[in-house]
């Protein structure tokens, strides 16, 4: 395509939201109207399943459950009165907690304020919470946040290290939706000890965020922690951020969490349209289906030029591919779909990856999010009549040009500022657009079997880590591997216990093992 043509294909795709002062360019995605016109039956399906869903259908059959995140910003469509009042009640109990905590109302036993929190969670309950963080707190917030986001013991004292002189004046959320992830668990428990090591009492400096009556819950209210605040069952983790998971640590930390729903809810509005062109999710869903030929062909690489945006590739990349990385569609048949997504930040990886996103093996499409201002106030010149945000901006344009002249797709996402509406918008543009390319492929985006079949999985191994000790207690004597896993029963998980003892072994966890590492079939293993 000439340059003028493609001007003009750029005006006729480019996608404006007023009030969110946003733009969506998806002129350099080469579909064309033939393209479209033949995914129209799936989109029109797609629109009718979304407006079902967000009447309250049971949009995630699997589990039996509603799928209601956009009631959080807009509470008057829950479909039941009673369901409307409690989100509207949380939201107010979630600000009316913050500020308490801010003015020193509610405060730690030892010391006026909270002056800092940890925060406990994983996957939906940490990525979101972790974005907005990193996007919207203030430089110097009320309350600093840490996350704790895994089972890593080296993590979790990096953690309480930095925070050793601090935890007297720590608030700590725990955040798990069942209430059962043993990563949570894990670094709750933790955490508790470490506190107790100072002699401060957990249950003044923690606040539960969990589906009621969960074991968590259980724990918190018999514990009577600070509080407890509730997440819905309607609201899956990876679309939690603007539930109590998300608002709870945002107002904390001083961010005007109603301007984040506002903003929500301004997208929400604009994605409802049932109107392909008009619709920016849509758009999107439009593009990468095209893109990967309604099969994930092709990979998302999200590349945010803004720092403050660093992690929302990580952000959707548990949206994205927890939702569509799916082995069956709706109607049970093997799809194997899904959308590979992977990201950091422009222009820092035009020194790392882009090499290969440029010249090498073409299996993606890239996403380029743009924010129109540099900075708060002005900028100084780094060269006569240019600034480091024009260098920024030109980078972004200049590679853009580049993937296009070389045959690669892009996506541009522009906002005028980062701010709580435009990240707000953004959270739920990405939502709505994984929902509609959720029903063009047809699969459940709200369910997650793969990832419980993982949990399963840890499971077994934990409980043959149980056996393999009981029988080097009992035996009292040196063993070969194979000897351990036959007097075991786990004949055939002779590796995995191989594995086990090598990692007891590494940690001084009573287990010798003796003889040549590089081979481990001629190990013996004993207590020592
Ligand atoms: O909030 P929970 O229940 O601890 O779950 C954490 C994460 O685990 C998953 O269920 C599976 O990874 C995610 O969907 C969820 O965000």
């Amino acid at each position: 395509m000439d340059a003028k043509a493609l001007w003009q294909r750029y005006q006729d795709w480019l996608y404006f939201h007023e009030g969110l002062g946003l733009y969506l360019d998806i002129s350099r995605m080469r579909f064309d109207d033939a393209f479209v016109e033949s995914l129209q039956p799936k989109f029109d399906k797609a629109f009718a399943d979304m407006a079902e869903l967000e009447k309250g259908a049971i949009a995630n059959p699997d589990e039996n459950r509603m799928v209601g995140h956009y009631w959080l910003r807009n509470p008057d469509l829950a479909p039941t009165p009673e369901l409307t009042q409690e989100i509207v009640q949380t939201l107010e109990q979630i600000e009316a907690f913050a500020e308490k905590v801010h003015t020193g109302a509610i405060h730690p036993p030892k010391s006026s304020r909270f002056t800092d929190i940890i925060s406990i969670g994983i996957g939906g309950s940490a990525l979101g919470p972790q974005f907005v963080a990193e996007a919207l707190a203030p430089d110097f917030p009320p309350l600093k946040i840490h996350f704790i986001d895994n089972s890593d013991p080296a993590g979790i004292d990096r953690v309480l290290s930095q925070l050793q002189n601090h935890l007297s004046s720590t608030l700590v959320l725990v955040i798990s939706k069942s209430g059962g992830t043993p990563e949570p668990r894990n670094g709750m428990i933790e955490v508790k000890k470490a506190y107790a090591g100072q002699n401060l009492e957990f249950a003044k400096y923690a606040v539960a965020i969990t589906g009621a009556d969960s074991n968590l819950d259980k724990v918190a209210k018999s514990e009577n922690w600070l509080a407890r605040f509730s997440m819905y069952d309607w609201v899956g983790g990876r679309t939690s951020e603007m539930s109590s998971v998300g608002l709870v640590p945002a107002a904390l930390q001083g961010i005007d969490v109603r301007a984040m729903l506002d903003g929500a809810k301004e997208m929400d509005d604009a994605t409802r349209v049932a109107n392909l062109k008009n619709n920016p999710a849509a758009l999107l869903a439009l593009a990468w289906y095209f893109s990967g030929n309604g099969k994930g062909e092709k990979d998302m690489v999200v590349l945010p030029y803004k720092d403050s945006l660093l992690l929302f590739s990580r952000y959707l990349q548990q949206l994205v591919m927890e939702s569509l990385g799916k082995e069956k569609d709706l109607d049970g048949k093997t799809v194997y779909q899904g959308i590979a997504v992977y990201g950091n930040k422009g222009s820092t990886d035009q020194h790392a990856y882009v090499q290969q996103l440029r010249e090498g093996v073409p299996n993606f499409f890239a996403t380029l999010i743009e924010v129109l201002e540099d900075r708060q106030g002005k900028s100084i010149e780094v060269d006569p009549g240019v600034t480091s945000g024009d260098y920024l901006s030109g980078f972004l344009l200049g590679t853009r040009q580049a993937l296009y002249e070389n045959n690669r797709d892009s996506i541009t996402v522009s906002i005028p500022q980062v701010n709580a509406r435009t990240v707000g918008a953004l959270i739920a543009l990405y939502e709505r657009a994984v929902g509609l390319y959720a029903s063009l492929v047809n699969v459940n985006a709200y369910h997650q079997p793969g990832v419980e079949a993982g949990k399963k999985a840890a499971a077994v191994i934990l409980d043959l880590q149980k056996r393999v000790l009981e029988v080097l207690q009992k035996e009292q004597k040196a063993l070969s591997i194979t000897e351990v896993a036959d007097k075991a029963g786990v004949a055939d998980e002779v590796e995995a216990v191989y594995k086990i003892l090598r990692h007891l072994h590494a940690n001084n966890r009573g287990v010798v093992l003796t003889g040549d590492l590089a081979k481990p079939g001629s190990l013996t293993v004993s207590l020592g």
